[in-house]
């Protein structure tokens, strides 16, 4: 099933830009961070987890970016390396910035929070300048995330890159991640985040992501069809709005759309689905399966994750998504 075209003579099949991250997971669960007295350190960031989740699903990748130059920065950069992560264009910051943390908080399985330091962030230190057009140009598919466009000069660089995907014909994907702790404001956002997504040919956003991108426009029912119109009328081929544990439904250029269940998940917790989801479903799409197969692929992909305590070791191999598939089909898992 072709919804985009691939430049199959392109060596990558998947770069994105963004933010690298690290989470601090708390170890002591259900209990509120007050009360958490260690961590996990796991490598984050949504379009960092995203690249790993298509790395270790067997894509060629790479990541454009900035980390900080201390050992956290280190850490990354050596995950990055271990998990065949292409990372020519990860900048070094040297202006003595920091890298975002993420502690999440996990009060019981339903009830997740994360607490970001995003102060002085490398990550939002790249400048359109070190965005690399030779690198995009060799890449089937482009990811941004929306918390890239929420300062300049990252800003910048994420609309010059957008300007190289084009160019270049790379698959452009706009996954929304929006993270309200780092815009000032929603009208800031919904500015930023709309003309980026003009440019776009797929994009997967939460239903209340897309409520905040529609802040210009009437849709007082918060209507799914509504929204997938209106990014018809620009460049997208694919939308993709995701209601947790009640699943999905994507929408296609034809007019087709398909709902996909979500699966049966022991959450242990909630973020990281919208990552995985997104892995998944955007390998399945790069395969040329249909909608309802690269579905099912990312929304097993989330069940995974979120039974898991982090969420970028935890993304899954092509084969442990198809065995939990066949565990669900097959009742084993319920
Ligand atoms: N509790 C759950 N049980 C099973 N599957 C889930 C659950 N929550 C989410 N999912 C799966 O993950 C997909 C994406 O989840 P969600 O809609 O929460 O995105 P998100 O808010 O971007 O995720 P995140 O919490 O990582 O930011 C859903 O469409 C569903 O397939
Ligand atoms: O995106 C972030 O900065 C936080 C992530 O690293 C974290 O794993 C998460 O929230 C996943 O959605």
């Amino acid at each position: 099933m072709t919804y985009v075209s691939f430049s199959k003579d392109k060596p990558l099949d998947f770069v994105a830009i963004g933010r690298l991250c690290i989470d601090l997971n708390a170890n002591e669960i259900n209990r509120p961070m007050e009360e958490t007295m260690t961590f996990t350190k796991y490598v984050g960031g949504s379009p960092a987890n995203i690249t790993i989740g298509m790395s270790r699903l067997g894509q060629k990748t790479a990541f454009i970016g900035k980390i900080a130059n201390d050992q956290m920065g280190r850490f990354i950069a050596d995950y990055l390396q271990r998990n065949g992560i292409g990372a020519e264009n990860v900048v070094i910051d040297r202006s003595g910035a920091v890298t975002g943390l993420a502690f999440t908080e996990i009060k019981s399985p339903t009830d997740c929070s994360i607490l970001m330091y995003r102060d002085n962030v490398a990550d939002l230190k790249l400048t359109a300048g070190e965005v690399s057009e030779d690198l995009i140009a060799q890449a089937k598919m482009f990811l941004i995330s929306g918390t890239a466009l929420a300062k300049s000069p990252s800003r910048e660089a994420v609309f010059q890159a957008l300007h190289y995907a084009k160019k270049h014909g790379a698959i452009i994907v706009f996954d929304l991640d929006y993270r309200p702790y780092t815009w000032t404001s929603e009208e800031e956002t919904a500015v930023y985040y709309n003309l980026a997504a003009e440019k776009c040919d797929i994009i997967l956003g939460t239903r209340e992501e897309f409520d905040m991108m529609e802040a210009f426009e009437h849709n007082p029912d918060h209507n799914d069809d509504v929204t997938a119109a209106r990014w018809f009328d620009y460049s997208a081929k694919i939308v993709v709005i995701k209601h947790g544990k009640e699943g999905s439904i994507a929408y296609t250029d034809d007019g087709a759309s398909h709902k996909a269940k979500s699966f049966p998940a022991k959450v242990v917790k909630t973020f990281g689905a919208g990552d995985s989801y997104a892995s998944g479903f955007l390998y399945g799409i790069m395969q040329g399966w249909t909608l309802e197969k690269s579905m099912e692929f990312g929304s097993a992909s989330a069940s995974i994750v979120i039974s898991s305590h982090s969420c970028s070791d935890a993304m899954p191999t092509i084969n442990q998504v198809l065995d939990y598939i066949e565990s669900c089909n097959s009742g084993k898992i319920i």
